[in-house]
């Protein structure tokens, strides 16, 4: 997609219609999103059209007023003034009705757009969501989006409520002077080439600025999200050049999309000039020869400056629309691209009865086309209820083993079986069901301790949050704080130390009550007293259930029914804590070089 949006467009002679790529947009826009509220859009073009209509009339009786006050007439000027105010009310009535209704009409269209985007993203795969940073997929949500609205307003508000202007005036025009109307509809026209190349322009420019937006929301994010190291290593005049760097860049981008739309207005201004010009040339010959009247003129020359907004926002809306079609694509990319993780049509419910994991000749390589493999032709069985525990050297390919399960990621070769079942031939939510994962980088939300441990599952009843606590080792630090389970942790669980983090993660997984387990280095940060009790609350919880352990303590190694030792992607070395240890290979190695009595680094 990017190929052709890159392309530097050809220099066709530019033309006010949209090519076909941009028309199929455009309709699929439509019956997706506007199709659907034609009933709300209907409201507000009646609105419209009825703004244009008094619009229309105000010219008539500017007209009728003049030719009233210079006739001398009796009791004109009441009569003159009561039209005017009333006709200034209805129009401000109709204004106030109709910025409502479409304003109304285009917010709720865009949030649905905004709402069906997240869910779609939420549901990708897990390789997709990790292959854009976060802050450009919010950029995607609410910059983009925020281009579809601009040029939503600017469409409405121009085809509609603009043309039903310009045509009301135009109404009012031939009707006070034909002849005149026809001077001023010769000029115009005049304007089209020159805004079909500077709208064509802004669609390049409006792409640019769409990605720059994304780089620098993601940039903003990244940064912010960063501040503990950004203040331990003094890395704010390093953040703060790379932002300046990606304002600066944004800054130029909009100057030039403003530049190019800036060219708009004085050629439609030089236009109405010499369409005022030719009118009062021509208005002052017809006037000295009695064919029109002063209030003819001045009724005309209203219609004529009333017309002159509408058609300059006519002028702009080629490049407004433009930069929505733009944002448009960007969306349909978002939410045309499928899942390659899901459900095969004849997908089956998993079902666990000894919850026994096999993995069968398993190979993965993050890379699809690169023949470099994470992990290689692995060939492992967890019996159903007993604990394995992964070790080996960083980078070895444990965490990745981890994630293929639950599928995270889908195998490149081989297969994972769950009680004899093909995790791909199942559907995913029953497989995600029957799986609590612990992982290495912990997620918590800025909420209470009590809404972060139901996420394990939601609607859990308080007693059962506070049970999974207990079987963590984080219910007397969690009554510890000072609104106990309501305590709000801040963002990511800024306000938890890495021990607590870890624990209030694995109340979360045992709230679950799953019957596989999979904790990716789960304990890492606890001290050595909580890491007891937890090994403790574990060993209680993990007997009836099948657990994959990636772990560097040997206490937690020793107590695994089963140790596999990894070294590039590999099964190096399969067995119990002392017939590894005698056999004196990679196991032997790994722990020989361990520090202290407790911990054998394997990271
Ligand atoms: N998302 C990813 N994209 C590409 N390569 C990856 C990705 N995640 C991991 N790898 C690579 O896959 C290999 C195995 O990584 P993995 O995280 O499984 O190792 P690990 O044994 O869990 O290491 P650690 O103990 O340090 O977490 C490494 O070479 C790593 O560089």
């Amino acid at each position: 997609m990017t190929g052709n949006l890159l392309k530097p467009e050809k220099k066709a002679r530019p033309r006010l219609r949209l090519d076909a790529a941009s028309r199929a947009l455009l309709r699929r826009f439509v019956v997706d999103w506007v199709w659907p509220r034609r009933w709300e859009l209907g409201w507000t073009l009646f609105l419209t059209a009825c703004l244009a209509a008094v619009t229309g009339g105000y010219p008539a009786v500017i007209k009728k007023s003049f030719d009233m006050l210079m006739g001398n007439q009796q009791g004109a000027l009441p009569f003159v003034l009561t039209a005017i105010v009333g006709i200034t009310i209805a129009r401000a009535t109709l204004l106030f009705a109709q910025a409502i209704a479409t304003n109304r009409f285009i917010l709720r269209l865009t949030s649905d757009m905004q709402k069906l985007a997240f869910r779609h993203l939420i549901s990708a795969d897990f390789a997709r969501l990790s292959r854009e940073t976060p802050g450009r997929l919010m950029s995607r949500l609410t910059n983009d989006i925020g281009f579809v609205q601009g040029a939503m307003m600017a469409a409405l508000n121009s085809i509609f409520r603009d043309t039903f202007s310009v045509i009301a005036l135009v109404i009012a025009m031939l009707y006070l002077d034909w002849a005149m109307t026809l001077v001023v509809l010769s000029v115009y026209p005049l304007a089209a080439l020159p805004v079909a190349a500077i709208s064509q322009r802004l669609r390049r420019v409006a792409k640019q600025t769409q990605s720059g937006l994304g780089d620098m929301t993601s940039l903003l994010a990244e940064k912010l999200a960063g501040a503990r190291l950004i203040k331990s290593f003094q890395l704010e005049n390093y953040a703060a050049d790379r932002l300046d760097n990606s304002f600066e860049q944004i800054y130029g981008l909009k100057m030039k999309s403003v530049r190019t739309r800036a060219r708009m207005d004085p050629i439609l201004e030089v236009l109405g000039g010499i369409a005022i010009a030719g009118v009062v040339g021509f208005a002052y010959l017809r006037i000295s020869t009695g064919i029109s009247t002063v209030g003819d003129f001045m009724g005309f020359i209203t219609a004529l400056l009333m017309a002159a907004q509408p058609i300059r926002a006519l002028g702009n809306l080629a490049g407004r629309l433009q930069e929505g079609l733009a944002a448009a694509e960007s969306f349909y990319g978002l939410i045309d691209e499928m899942p390659t993780i899901g459900d095969k049509p004849d997908a089956k419910r998993l079902s666990v009865s000894k919850g026994q994991i096999s993995f069968r000749g398993v190979g993965f390589a993050y890379d699809a086309a690169s023949e470099e493999r994470a992990v290689h032709d692995v060939t492992l069985d967890v019996p159903g209820g007993s604990t394995v525990a992964l070790v080996g050297r960083s980078g070895a390919g444990k965490s990745t083993i981890i994630n293929l399960v639950p599928r995270l990621f889908d195998v490149t070769e081989g297969q994972i079986l769950i009680d004899g079942q093909d995790v791909r031939d199942v559907t995913l939510s029953s497989l995600r069901d029957q799986i609590a994962i612990v992982s290495q980088d912990i997620t918590l939300f800025d909420d209470t301790i009590e809404a972060n441990i139901a996420l394990g599952r939601l609607g859990a009843s308080s007693e059962d949050i506070i049970e999974a606590a207990k079987a963590a080792a984080a219910h007397d630090f969690i009554m510890g704080l000072p609104q106990g389970y309501q305590t709000m942790i801040g963002d990511r669980g800024s306000r938890l130390s890495g021990g607590q983090r870890q624990r209030v993660a694995l109340a979360r997984a045992i709230l679950k009550d799953a019957p596989i387990l999979l904790l990716d280095e789960a304990t890492s940060a606890l001290d050595n007293e909580s890491e007891q009790l937890v090994q403790e609350a574990l060993a209680k919880f993990t007997r009836t259930r099948t657990t994959l352990v990636i772990a560097h303590r040997l206490s937690t190694i020793q107590n695994a029914d089963m140790i596999c030792v990894m070294d590039g992607g590999r099964i190096v070395e399969l067995g119990k804590h002392f017939e590894l240890i005698d056999r004196n290979g990679p196991y032997a190695r790994l722990n020989r070089s361990a520090h202290g009595p407790q911990t054998m680094i394997v990271n």
